[in-house]
């Protein structure tokens, strides 16, 4: 079972063991390779980042893991704390949830003309027990589930700072507000992993700095690890705790931020993919040899090409 979310988790209780892994995962589409015996453990209680230039896999690797995609090959495996192996390869993406993965998407995916309150109860309801004809009978049983699918909604709203708009629309909210509305909505389903996909894409310097500590208090108060894809590279090399670099769809680096921004493969992945993340990567590492001069490179950063 996953844990209530809206019940601070003491740290202490965050271990270092494995939460979710691949082995091997491959996914093709038609000749095309998209994910090349991908091998990633993640651990509990940590912030994951998966980086890459545009078209590495980081995408398709998130569909893998909750279901959107199936790949031909590889094992996923989830492990909840209370204990025991779950394999996700091949689960339908609302199993999935269930088990206790939650995720955000690339585009938005909100319901644009329900509330932000609604937007998230509708969520936080696939975990309140009531059974349909309870509720069309409006018996105590039904009642109660609403009251604490309303009180859920509202802390999830409090805590990512859209008290102050429970009842707007969705629709009508400011990219930045969309996006912790999703995180939110993700939230109410308790999941044990939250799966960031780009969530910085499209906010403002102030936005950015609010999600940076969202993601943090997410992870630290809790106790969700959560794995990140992002471009934004301040973002990440602030916030992960460790990195995975994909590039054509294979795993090419990984280690903690420190590592991953000096190491020879992921320089050459940006700057050889010619993408905007290339000048970003450029603009970076001149910053970093600007405050920190001449240290010793990549050493400690996994290699797995
Ligand atoms: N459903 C699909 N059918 C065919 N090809 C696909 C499909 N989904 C993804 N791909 C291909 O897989 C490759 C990886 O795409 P993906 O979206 O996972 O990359 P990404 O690293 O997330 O890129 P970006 O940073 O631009 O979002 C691309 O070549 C893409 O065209």
């Amino acid at each position: 079972m996953a844990t209530d979310v809206t019940t601070p988790v003491d740290s202490s209780e965050r271990s270092a063991d494995t939460v979710l892994s691949t082995a091997g995962v491959t996914l093709r589409f038609g000749g095309l390779t998209v994910l090349d015996d991908v091998n990633v453990t993640m651990r509990r209680g940590e912030i994951l980042s998966v980086i890459g230039p545009n078209g590495a896999g980081k995408t398709s690797f998130f569909n893998s893991l909750t279901g959107v995609y199936t790949p031909q090959q590889g094992k996923i495996t989830f492990r909840p704390r209370s204990g025991g192996e779950k394999q996700l390869l091949g689960r339908k993406p609302h199993l999935v949830n269930r088990m206790g993965l939650a995720r955000t998407f690339q585009n938005i995916r909100l319901f644009g003309a329900l509330t932000a309150i609604e937007n998230v109860k509708i969520a936080a309801e696939t975990r309140l027990k009531s059974d349909p004809v309870s509720i069309m009978l409006g018996l105590p049983r039904a009642r109660k589930a609403e009251r604490a699918s309303d009180e859920k909604a509202l802390t999830l709203l409090r805590f990512v700072g859209l008290e102050s708009k429970l009842n707007e629309l969705a629709g009508s909210l400011s990219y930045g507000d969309q996006r912790s509305l999703e995180i939110a909505r993700a939230l109410a389903t308790d999941p044990e992993v939250l799966l960031l996909d780009e969530p910085a894409a499209g906010t403002n310097p102030t936005e950015k700095l609010e999600l940076e500590q969202l993601i943090r208090r997410i992870n630290a108060e809790l106790g969700v690890s959560v794995l990140l894809i992002e471009h934004d590279m301040r973002l990440v090399m602030s916030v992960a705790d460790r990195v995975v670099v994909l590039n054509f769809g294979k795993k090419i680096a990984e280690g903690t931020p420190s590592e991953i921004q000096r190491h020879p493969a992921v320089i050459e992945a940006y700057l050889g993919s010619g993408a905007d993340d290339a000048a970003a990567v450029e603009e970076m590492i001149a910053e970093l040899e600007a405050e920190h001069p001449a240290q010793d490179g990549a050493d400690g950063a996994e290699e797995d090409q």
